[in-house]
């Protein structure tokens, strides 16, 4: 014998009751036993309250929504039930069961009262009508089905509203019932009865008790939870998207997770069952041939180390501290006796070892009273400064991990705690309880769904990770990016079980976010749609308060406006990577600072792009440095444009077309004056600089520029270009005096010592600049290491496919830092 049981949102409307008729047919065709209970129609029951409130209160609107409550019902079987015999037997039986209730409810507008006994009268409509309804619709399938009245087998006490069953009695009823009828019994849930036929109800959770005081007295084979949503899912799937169905858990993991508010079962009420060993199966409505959750006492140990991930979302954390603690007994049997003569229900405890404080977390709308009652308690002590007063923090959440076989596996909670780490949530107060099937974690509540999301991806194989980017500047090199992530998104989730999701956007114009990620097929269009006007503050204050798992932020412009953001955005531990110099290159104070914060908040600060553009430059520098590396020069050609320029520049065109090629390829910056007058590259060496640990400052580098005379007064872009067109001359001569003597030309920059320099060079072929071409980069470093011959970074060092690849790989590299 199986006990099914279908909540209310399954039997809300006609069309999932037809769904559900036929899912039972395929039982009974099966020649399974099985009998079956219904909760009342979704929604009914608190239409039942509503209206018995309205009548209590004399107010005769209560009229309005029972004749509601009628139609609903007697709609549902004109739209059900197509045999006349039957809908006409079934639409009369439920008039006169309603005349009742409608005389009922009459009385309590009269008399102006409705007690927790007349309560309980009224809600057993809901679930006699629509296990009533049911029953004929089974009927007119072709399945024997018979309507049960709980109150018939179902015994308790008086408590209404919450009555306590007399199991024995029950049980014993039932199995009596049971044995004279052989029909497929339709069972009303959530009500019983008491001595001299009062009717009652169980409380929470109720037509699942009643399914398992079913299978207890029946000692049932299975019970299966008929509901909305595919099983037990290993996290809220309206908070956590990537939440998937856990195909089977224990019975105490199965508490856990409810007490977490996974509100899928009620395990409590399930105890009867339990108790027998009876295994237990979620199943959803709509998707009848899905497995959902199979709950029993099965466990395997070398099974997943946690099950799910749950959070309870509002609670307050009172703390209790002072020295009078300290070594004291009984302090915390005061504390929370205290609280329990409140009436207080404590959700979680913690107490360091050093004995000086003890926190507990409450419900928010507890919290004063629970300060009261422990702060009345201790009056003594908190008069004489030996306790302080409680201190009660609001605005918090619990997350936990849940599993049974936790307590195996070592490293659970490292991973936990670096998960929330990374994504910069801070905990306030931790607790594990004792059976190790759960560890909590108190944190700000704002930072709820983040959490989950970040434990879901560090705990769950099947799951791969979400990175949120934040781009701004999708020029050039922001395009090009987001091109590249379109078309590799699909390798990386197979691949490297990570997904990129760019959430904000922004050019000088309009900005645009979505967090569910902004399509990359689509982007232009949407951006140029967008409503909103680009504002940093605006986009920076989005980017915090969307709080998104995984946030990373990029910088694609020359902007150096959005430098000033770095430091916040650091501290909000959200990593950045950017080709954009301005952060690096300006200030040393605020390049040191933008490292310390990104050190302290254990996110990163990625520039790899600044030098070289895709070149391994910065990280080789690094690598040679962190292994113990002495740098005692560093020479390159670091201008992706000048190299291309000069390559090309020789002498059969004038160098502003040149230029302009440069730029139109991609080589320059958007102003090619920061090319042109050097700026550009002593950036770049002066970075190098610093990266070798020598606090340069701009004014440290001095450049010999090669430009005529007024080139750089030029007011705009265009007016540089025709003071290089009047100028051919001068370029002209520059490179036939080089030519002539066998050499070329190149801007080179060097560091030695703390001397930084940049100038235009003609070299010659003996010189290992000399053969570059096309735009490429050579950086060269002599080091203690590689001393005679050095260590050479060469190739491409502009352009937007080279470029957009290296802050792509600098995102993803991000991304395998994070949980
Ligand atoms: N082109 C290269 O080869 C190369 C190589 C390495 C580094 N970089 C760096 O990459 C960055 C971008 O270069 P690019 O060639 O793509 O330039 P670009 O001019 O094509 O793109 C920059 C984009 O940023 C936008 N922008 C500027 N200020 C903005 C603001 N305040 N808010 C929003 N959007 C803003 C602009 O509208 C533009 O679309 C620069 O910092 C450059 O130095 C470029
Ligand atoms: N404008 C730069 C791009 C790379 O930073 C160059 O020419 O090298
Ligand atoms: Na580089």
């Amino acid at each position: 014998m199986k006990v099914l049981k279908f909540g209310g949102s399954s039997v809300a409307q006609p069309d999932r009751i037809r769904g559900i008729v036929n899912i039972l047919k395929g039982y009974y065709a099966s020649g399974d036993h099985f009998t079956v209970v219904f909760s009342a129609f979704g929604g009914v029951t608190d239409s039942l309250i509503e209206m018995s409130a309205l009548a209590a209160r004399g107010d005769d609107r209560y009229g309005q929504l029972f004749q509601e409550f009628a139609d609903r019902h007697q709609s549902a079987i004109n739209d059900l039930l197509t045999d006349d015999r039957l809908r006409d037997e079934t639409a009369g039986q439920m008039r006169r069961s309603h005349e009742v209730l409608k005389n009922l409810l009459y009385g309590i507008f009269l008399v102006r009262e409705a007690s927790p006994r007349t309560m309980d009268y009224v809600l057993s409509f809901g679930e006699r009508s629509s296990s009533y309804i049911i029953t004929q619709c089974m009927q007119q399938a072709g399945i024997p089905a018979e309507y049960l009245d709980a109150r018939r087998i179902l015994k308790t006490d008086k408590t209404f509203g919450n009555a306590k069953v007399a199991f024995d009695k029950s049980y014993d009823k039932i199995r009596e019932h049971y044995r004279e009828h052989p029909q497929v019994q339709v069972v009303t849930g959530f009500i019983a009865s008491a001595k001299g036929g009062l009717t009652t109800t169980l409380g929470r959770g109720g037509s699942d008790y009643t399914a398992s005081l079913l299978a207890a007295g029946l000692d049932a084979s299975a019970i299966e939870i008929w509901t909305d949503v595919s099983g037990v899912l290993t996290a809220d799937p309206r908070r956590v998207k990537k939440a998937f169905t856990i195909p089977r858990m224990t019975y105490a993991e199965a508490m856990e997770m409810s007490h977490f508010g996974a509100k899928v079962i009620y395990p409590p009420t399930l105890m009867p069952a339990l108790q027998k060993r009876i295994p237990l199966y979620i199943k959803n409505t709509f998707e009848p041939d899905f497995p959902g959750t199979k709950v029993s006492e099965e466990s395997d140990k070398n099974g997943v180390a946690v099950r799910g991930i749950s959070s309870i979302n509002d609670v307050a954390l009172c703390t209790v501290s002072g020295t009078g603690m300290f070594g004291v007994p009984g302090i915390a049997g005061r504390i929370f006796g205290s609280l329990a003569v409140a009436g207080i229900n404590v959700i979680l405890i913690t107490q360091g070892s050093s004995e000086h404080a003890i926190s507990f977390a409450v419900q928010p709308t507890a919290a004063d009273r629970a300060k009261e009652a422990v702060e009345d308690a201790f009056a003594f002590e908190i008069e004489r400064g030996v306790v302080n007063r409680v201190k009660v923090e609001k605005d918090l959440s619990v997350v936990a991990i849940i599993g049974e076989n936790m307590r195996y596996q070592p490293g659970i909670s490292g991973r936990l705690f670096r998960a929330l780490g990374k994504n910069g949530i801070n905990a306030v107060a931790i607790a594990q309880g004792s059976s190790e099937l759960n560890v909590s974690v108190v944190i700000s509540r704002e930072d709820e769904t983040k959490a989950l999301n970040a434990l879901h991806e560090a705990f769950f194989l099947s799951d791969y990770k979400t990175l949120h980017l934040f781009i701004i500047g999708v020029g050039l090199i922001g395009g090009t990016l987001l091109k590249q992530i379109e078309q590799q998104n699909a390798y990386l989730r197979e691949r490297r079980g990570m997904e990129v999701k760019v959430v904000g956007l922004a050019n000088t114009k309009k900005m645009l976010f979505d967090a569910e990620g902004i399509d990359l097929a689509s982007w232009k269009k949407r951006l140029v749609a967008s409503e909103l006007t680009t504002d940093l503050p605006v986009f920076v204050g989005r980017m915090r308060s969307l709080n998104l798992s995984n946030s990373i932020f990029v910088d694609n412009t020359a902007d150096d406006k959005i430098a000033s953001f770095y430091e916040s955005i650091l501290d909000d531990s959200i990593s950045i990577s950017t080709p954009n110099k301005i952060a690096t290159s300006s200030g040393y104070l605020q390049y040191q600072r933008l490292k310390n914060i990104a050190d302290k908040r254990g996110v990163q600060f990625r520039y790899e792009t600044n030098v070289g553009a895709g070149l391994p430059v910065i990280s080789t520098l690094r690598d040679l440095i962190d292994s113990g590396d002495r740098i005692n020069k560093i020479e390159g050609v670091l201008s992706g444009s000048l190299s291309y320029i000069f390559n090309n520049f020789d002498g059969s065109r004038p160098f502003a077309e040149i230029v302009r090629e440069a730029k139109d390829k991609g080589f320059t910056e958007p102003d090619p004056r920061i090319d042109l007058s050097g700026k550009d590259v002593a950036r770049k060496i002066l970075i190098l600089g610093r990266e070798t640990g020598i606090p340069l400052d701009p004014e440290h580098v001095s450049v010999e520029g090669f430009l005529p005379e007024g080139a750089m007064e030029a007011k705009s872009v265009d007016g540089f270009f025709s003071v290089l067109e009047e100028n051919g001359d001068y370029f002209a001569e520059l490179q036939q005096r080089a030519a002539a003597d066998g050499k070329a030309l190149r801007m080179i920059a060097t560091l030695e010592g703390e001397e930084a320099t940049v100038g235009v060079q003609a070299v010659g072929n003996d010189n290992p600049f000399y053969t570059l071409s096309g735009s490429d980069n050579m950086i060269v470093f002599t080091s203690d290491r590689y001393r005679v011959r050095p260590l050479v970074v060469r190739g491409p060092g502009a352009g937007a496919e080279v470029t957009a690849a290296g802050v792509f790989a600098e995102i993803i590299q991000i991304g395998s830092s994070l949980s």
